[in-house]
Formats: structure tokens, C-alpha cells, sequence
């Protein structure tokens, strides 16, 4: 039977299954924007001495599983807020995490930590990929139990159809840190990956070898997922690596937007344009606990040619715009602040399209 009263987009909407989502840049229809309520400092362990910030070593040392600053908290969930309102603005569906106490601390027989850190971050701890919902093993002890903040809309998209695949628990022991002769932080002691070291360009993901991802955990992931898709390491030459999504940022098939100094080429993006993102527009006095400020390059698509960009980073609005992007602007620097921007705080579950190849592997 017809439905007369449909809305004249019903046909461009039609469903999709709960969770679908091959690629960074294809229509964007449902989303998990994080919440950093509640979060707090991460307890200091060695494997972070690479990857954050000079200024907050002393910081995790000293506070860790102490509060965020409060004033920088509320300054950065009001722009998640605001980037919500400008996603639902845009027809898309906005879910978010449940509110967890991270202030407790926690422990296994082998160690323990002082609190957890916060639910802001999706991007770090899950990956779509197609139908499935994949929980990564995170490095970071105080990471730990950062899913339990997202179970119940993981439950939710399992119940409803979606693939469910946590990767094997880590036990997170001594043997996994101190670095091996290659001098990253973690070992193969046992699969270790932040979700964040992966892109995924439908049936082929791309994935940096970082202080937090080792080759152990991209050969998990790797055959999980199984023969239908490939798994290709790419270097970067980034020495504090930690999160590929602000060294490559594949804006729609065939556009890269790439750091100037951290991109390598590959061959796997040959016949790809590859054009450098400027300098971030970001003062240096900003208060910067977990990464650089080129965040700015961190951008969300919603569809190929529609990215949201930080209002500040006018430079880089204007590249995009000059390469046919349209732009959508929003303030997002007190996010900055906690760790990551756009790409960072979203994990996209539903975009419309399939399992296309886009990538020049054999
Ligand atoms: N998913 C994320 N949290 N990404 C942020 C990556 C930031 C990157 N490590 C930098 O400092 O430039």
C-alpha cells in the first residue's frame, strides 16, 4: 500500500538497517555525538609520555581522576550541544552516551587507576564498519571501561540488527609497555588499537601503527573483518602518533585532505587528490591537554561535498570551499581543549551507501 502522506525525501530516505557505514564522507543519516560530563583527568602512566602534550604530563600526574576544570567543561559541552543542533538541523539522528560516574576508580589483579577519563571520544573506542559495531582495546588503562558509557546504545543497534564485536579484553599487564626495540610505547604483548588509527574507505580501511595500535591489534582486526576487506598500513611520520584523523581526512572519494608534514605518501592513494590542510588558526596559549591544535583538520562530512568545520579556522574554510566544499561553521575550540574535534566526538552508525572500493590496492 502507498502512503500518500510521505515526505517528498521518503523515497532518498529509504531504510537502512541500523547500522551502516562503509565510508568517512558518504550521506550521513544517524550519529553518537560524546558527552565529557563528568570527566575526569587520566591517571598518569609511562605510555602516555609520547603522545600528550609537554604541559600535561605534570597535569595527570598530579590529578589524575580529578575532575576536568569545570569552566573548560561547560565551555566545550556547550559546543557539542551546539554541534548537535546543527547535525539535527540537518535532518541526521543524534544519539549520545549514558551518563557514568568516571570518578571511580577501578582495577584489575594487575593494576589499578586512580578514575576513568571521560565518554567524549567515540571515535577512539568503537568503529563502524558496515553492519558492525566494533569495541576496541584500548592501550590506556584508564580507558578501560570507557565503553560502558555506550553499552546500552550498542545493545540497542545489536537488537536491532547490527554486528557485534568486541575486540579480545586486555589484561594491560607491565609486559604490554616500555616500548620494544621499534620505540613505540606498546608491545605485541597481546591486540592492543584505538579505533581512531583507522579510516575506512568502504571495503578497504587504512590504519596507522601508533603508540596506542600495534601490529598484533591491525592483525586482530584485520581478520575479523575477514577476506571481503582489506586492511592496508599507511606511515605517517608523526612522532607523537596517536589517532590518524588529524593526519588524513577523506573528504569524498578521490579527496584527500592530509597534515602537511605528517602526510606519506602511499600508493593506495594514487589517483587520489591530495591537498594539505593550512595551519590551524588556534592561539598558543590555548589550553591543550591531549593533542595539537591541528584538530582543526579533524572535520566531520555529512555528505561528499558538506563538511563542518570550526568557525575559528577560516584558512581552512576557505581551502575547502575553493576545492567545492560547502562549509558549515561551528564553535569548537574549548573541545579542542579535551582531545579532538569533530571526527574525534562523532561516531557516525548510519550513512547511506555500501561496500564500494576506492583505494588502489590489488
Ligand atoms: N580521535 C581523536 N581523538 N583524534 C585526535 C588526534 C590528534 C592528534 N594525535 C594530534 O595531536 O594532532
Amino acid at each position: 500500500m502507498t502512503n500518500d502522506a510521505r515526505h517528498p525525501d521518503a523515497r532518498a530516505r529509504a531504510p537502512l538497517p541500523a547500522v551502516n557505514s562503509y565510508t568517512e564522507w558518504d550521506p550521513l543519516r544517524e550519529v553518537v555525538v560524546g558527552s565529557l560530563l563528568g570527566g575526569v583527568f587520566p591517571d598518569w602512566q609511562e605510555s602516555m609520555e609520547r603522545v600528550v602534550p609537554d604541559a600535561a604530563r605534570p597535569v595527570f600526574r598530579e590529578l589524575g581522576g580529578a575532575p576536568l576544570p569545570a569552566g573548560l567543561l561547560k565551555a566545550a559541552e556547550e559546543e557539542l550541544e551546539g554541534l548537535v543542533a546543527v547535525l539535527e538541523g540537518h535532518g541526521i539522528t543524534v544519539v549520545r552516551p549514558d551518563a557514568v560516574d568516571h570518578e571511580v576508580p577501578f582495577g584489575t589483579p594487575h593494576w589499578s587507576a586512580r578514575g576513568g577519563l571521560y565518554a567524549g571520544m567515540p571515535r577512539d573506542l568503537l568503529m563502524v564498519v558496515g553492519d558492525a559495531i566494533i569495541e576496541a582495546p584500548m592501550s590506556w588503562r584508564c580507558r578501560h571501561h570507557e565503553v560502558d558509557a555506550f553499552r546500552s546504545l550498542i545493545k540497542s543497534y545489536f537488537r536491532r540488527g547490527a554486528r557485534w564485536l568486541p575486540a579480545p579484553r586486555p589484561q594491560l599487564t607491565d609486559e604490554l609497555y616500555g616500548g620494544g626495540a621499534d620505540g613505540w610505547a606498546v608491545t605485541e604483548f597481546e591486540p592492543v588499537f584505538d579505533a581512531a588509527d583507522f579510516l575506512r574507505f568502504g571495503r578497504d580501511l587504512v590504519v596507522q601503527r601508533s603508540h596506542v595500535t600495534n601490529d598484533f591489534g591491525i592483525d586482530w582486526l584485520r581478520r575479523a573483518l575477514g577476506p571481503g576487506f582489506g586492511v592496508t598500513v599507511v606511515e605517517t611520520d608523526d612522532p607523537h602518533a596517536m589517532h590518524i584523523d588529524a593526519t588524513l581526512a577523506p573528504l569524498a572519494p578521490g579527496k584527500l585532505l592530509v597534515h602537511p608534514e605528517r602526510y606519506v605518501p602511499h600508493e593506495v592513494f594514487a589517483g587520489w587528490e591530495v591537498r594539505p590542510a593550512p595551519p590551524p588558526t588556534l592561539p598558543r596559549e590555548w589550553p591543550m591537554y591531549f593533542c595539537s591544535p591541528w584538530v582543526s583538520m579533524n572535520v566531520l562530512s555529512l555528505d561528499p561535498e558538506t563538511v563542518v568545520v570550526e568557525r575559528q579556522e577560516q584558512p581552512l574554510i576557505e581551502a575547502l570551499t575553493e576545492w567545492g566544499f560547502r562549509c558549515v561553521p561551528v564553535d569548537f575550540r574549548h573541545v579542542y581543549t579535551f582531545g579532538g574535534s569533530f571526527h574525534c566526538v562523532t561516531l557516525d552508525t548510519v550513512r547511506e551507501g555500501g561496500p564500494g572500493r576506492y583505494l588502489g590496492v590489488p
